[in-house]
């Protein structure tokens, strides 16, 4: 078992990583409260709910569930509005905790019910995917989407408690495991280019999930995020390389269609994207350019983005909310491992990136 801590300004808290660490009330005892409601998906709830509802019973905590439809779709103001709802019939207070069981979608939605239900809430996340392990349960980001833009309506409200079973895993489609590859290859480019040289040479028994690699992966993930956050809790310089290929992923994603293309694949193709417009910049090389599709290519995710009009891209990448009074902002690669967040010099350098994608 291994923790990590995440020093945020507002509230520091660990990340518990192990085996089996589902079934340790002694983990939960100190960050709960006498009730608790844990929120999650009609898949996850096949494997993983009832265990907890019957640990936490057993401990004399008042656990009762709420289940949601699965997908990307589902992040929205209905998933939302079915979770105050519950609350509400359930006699949900102020100290009662919201546990989000599931992967980044539940997480992220129940996130945000958390930081409004009541004004406020103690939540735990429980994050049983490879990317919401490594990413979206850390640091405390919560949003639902808008048709119009990804993560649209959100609060920062950081939780009380992580707790990242490997176990959880073995469920995991492989599709899913790859997607959350893209997060960790994310961490390597933005901010560590010996990690990259890691997963480079270990990324055939990642793939396998040798379970040794795969702690040591996701701790390493969580400690660079946590080091981010500690940093810069909302984002007001440098937390925004945790945005790297996200720019033109959301695009994708709100383009595509929710659910369509994974959050993943998307940050994927979008980080291919994001080295193009740094080769564009004069910043990297064809060298570089090769070894970033190397490794996506090698954790199964897409190099390429779908084709959209240069005015898709646009309309969406308008929307995004590093947008700073009207200027894009785009997260590039000086170097592999070495991010910055700027302001293009010159709007056809971005033209030129796009007009490869552009149907
Ligand atoms: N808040 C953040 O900082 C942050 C960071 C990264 C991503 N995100 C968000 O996270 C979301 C993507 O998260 P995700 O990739 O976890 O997707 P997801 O939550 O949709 O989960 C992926 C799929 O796996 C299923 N699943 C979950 N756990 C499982 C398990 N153990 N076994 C079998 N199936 C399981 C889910 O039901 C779903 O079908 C996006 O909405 C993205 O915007 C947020
Ligand atoms: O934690 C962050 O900060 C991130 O940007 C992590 C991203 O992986 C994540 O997808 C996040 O939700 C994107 O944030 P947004 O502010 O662009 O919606
Ligand atoms: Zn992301």
């Amino acid at each position: 078992m291994q923790t990590v801590q995440v020093q945020a300004p507002s509230h520091s808290y660990d990340i518990v990583i192990g085996k089996n660490i589902l079934n340790d009330f002694n983990l939960f005892a100190p960050h709960i409260g006498k009730k608790a409601a844990i929120v999650t998906n009609t898949t996850v709830a096949q494997w993983y709910l009832q265990p907890l509802v019957k640990l936490l019973q057993n401990n004399g905590i008042d656990a009762f569930s709420i289940i949601l439809p699965d997908g990307e779709q589902h992040k929205n103001h209905e998933s939302l509005n079915h979770i105050y709802d519950s609350l509400l019939a359930n006699h949900a207070d102020r100290k009662t905790t919201l546990i989000a069981l599931g992967g980044g979608v539940i997480g992220d939605t129940v996130g945000y019910a958390a930081a409004t239900y009541q004004r406020g809430v103690p939540l735990i996340q429980i994050p049983t995917t490879l990317l919401s392990q490594v990413d979206s349960s850390v640091g405390g980001k919560t949003a639902i989407n808008h048709p119009r833009g990804k993560n649209m309506i959100g609060a920062f409200y950081q939780p009380k408690l992580v707790l990242a079973d490997l176990n959880t895993l073995a469920t995991l489609p492989e599709r899913e495991f790859s997607a959350g590859m893209a997060e960790v290859i994310k961490y390597a480019l933005l901010g560590d280019v010996a990690f990259l040289a890691w997963l480079e040479q270990h990324i055939a028994a990642i793939m396998q999930k040798d379970h040794t690699l795969l702690a040591q992966m996701i701790a390493h993930c969580c400690q660079m995020k946590a080091d981010i956050v500690a940093q810069d809790e909302t984002e007001q310089g440098i937390r925004a390389h945790l945005n790297l290929g996200h720019t033109f992923g959301h695009a994708i994603e709100a383009q595509m269609g929710y659910g369509n293309w994974l959050h993943g694949e998307a940050v994927a193709a979008g980080m291919v994207m994001a080295a193009e417009l740094s080769q564009q910049l004069g910043y990297i090389g064809s060298d570089e350019i090769e070894r970033v599709k190397n490794i996506i290519r090698a954790a199964h995710l897409p190099d390429t983005p779908p084709k959209f009009s240069e005015e898709e891209w646009l309309a969406h990448m308008r929307h995004d909310k590093k947008v700073d009074e009207g200027k894009m902002r785009f997260i590039t690669l000086k170097n592999l491992g070495a991010a910055q967040i700027e302001t293009l010099p010159d709007v056809n350098v971005l033209k030129n990136v796009l007009s490869k994608f552009t149907a």
